[in-house]
């Protein structure tokens, strides 16, 4: 199978923070229109500095970079150029997340961050790319804060899917965050949750039992407790990994050694996403296809899990049958399509 053909499978991204998509051109775009100074000589030079040796050492780049974000229409085409590659790359439905918490803290409006984003949804809808926003908390900043971020967005729930939880993971267990999480459940918000990570399988668990956790973002570490990996299959708990993003923050030394095939065989409801894809080199498409390079027998499972994705997703009936009918086209125009496995979460033997 070609690389373009795997990534052009139709998918739903469910793990894509919108400012991990401000490619350095964009860093440097945006600093020049709203008159922001970088420490950086050129796109060249900030490109460099993209060796990371853990999630902190990204995210202080991520957080730095993102000063360039200020009106709502830089939130609007920054949605907008996303959309745009993520299409190219086979998604049809993206469920994404913002971290207003790091716009506040620069004084820009939550609700400029949210109104440029829909803005961009919007457009994206007419394009026949669908989706949805994701209010994620700074787990390392304080929960009153993520109380407060809440309330300020209550009055707009309906224009949110859910709410997140994300930012350096060790030491800031889930836990602390339950009544964010259940004021969120009271507003009529979906709840998913980084955990697993860099951090231990426990803050899956409490992820999952504290917060209500209805997907766990990342979760690779789940695969260290032989009870959790159960509770994940019994219960079909998506967990939506980005094999790139941990190669690239050291979680995994290589895509040869990710645990992909593992979460399979071990009938896990495994999606596959892009987490930061400016930073970490490769959109939807380029992980698929990474993957399959790494992992040859993970060809016949590709169409099980661009299933999982939509089935994972937070999107209507209607929406995910119209996205498992692409799947059905993208499945007849492949090669060996009686190869392929169309049931159940595992990879045959
Ligand atoms: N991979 C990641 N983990 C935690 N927080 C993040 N924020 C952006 N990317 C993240
Ligand atoms: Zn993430």
């Amino acid at each position: 199978m070609s690389t373009a053909h795997i990534a052009s499978l139709p998918t739903a991204e469910l793990h894509l923070h919108i400012e991990g998509t401000l490619e350095p051109e964009m860093v440097f775009e945006l600093a020049e229109r709203n008159s922001v100074a970088l420490p950086f000589e050129s796109v060249e030079d900030l490109r460099e500095a993209y060796q990371f040796t853990s999630l902190q050492s990204f995210l202080d780049l991520y957080y730095d970079c993102m000063a360039v974000l200020q009106t709502r229409d830089d939130f609007r085409i920054l949605g907008e150029r996303y959309l745009t590659r993520a299409y190219d790359q086979g998604v049809r439905h993206a469920e994404i997340f913002f971290d207003a918490q790091a716009h506040t803290a620069r004084g820009v409006p939550a609700e400029d961050v949210l109104d440029g984003l829909l803005d961009a949804l919007n457009a994206g809808a007419r394009r026949g790319i669908t989706g949805g926003l994701i209010l994620s908390f700074l787990r390392d900043r304080p929960v009153e804060e993520a109380l407060e971020t809440l309330e300020s967005l209550a009055h707009r729930a309906g224009d949110l899917l859910g709410v997140g939880l994300d930012s350096a993971e060790v030491g800031y267990p889930p836990e602390l965050f339950t009544p964010v999480f259940a004021r969120a459940k009271e507003l009529g918000l979906h709840s998913v949750a980084h955990a697993g990570e860099e951090g231990p399988a426990a803050y899956v668990w409490e992820a999952l039992d504290l917060l209500g956790a209805e997907r766990i973002d990342h979760g690779i570490r789940s695969l260290e407790d032989p009870e959790l990996v159960e509770r994940l299959r019994r219960d079909r708990v998506p967990l939506t990994v980005c094999p790139l993003s941990n190669v690239k923050l050291a979680v995994i030394p290589s895509l040869a050694e990710h645990p992909i095939m593992d979460l399979l065989d071990q009938g896990i409801m495994v999606t596959v996403n892009s987490d930061d894809p400016a930073y970490f080199g490769g959109y939807l498409g380029d992980n698929m296809a990474g993957l399959v390079d790494a992992f040859p027998a993970l060809e016949p499972a590709l169409e099980r899990l661009a299933r999982n994705s939509v089935d994972a997703s937070f999107g209507s009936s209607a929406r995910k049958a119209e996205l498992h009918a692409l799947i059905d086209k993208w499945v007849s125009n492949s090669p060996h399509r009686g190869d392929l496995a169309v049931d159940g979460g595992s990879l045959p033997s």
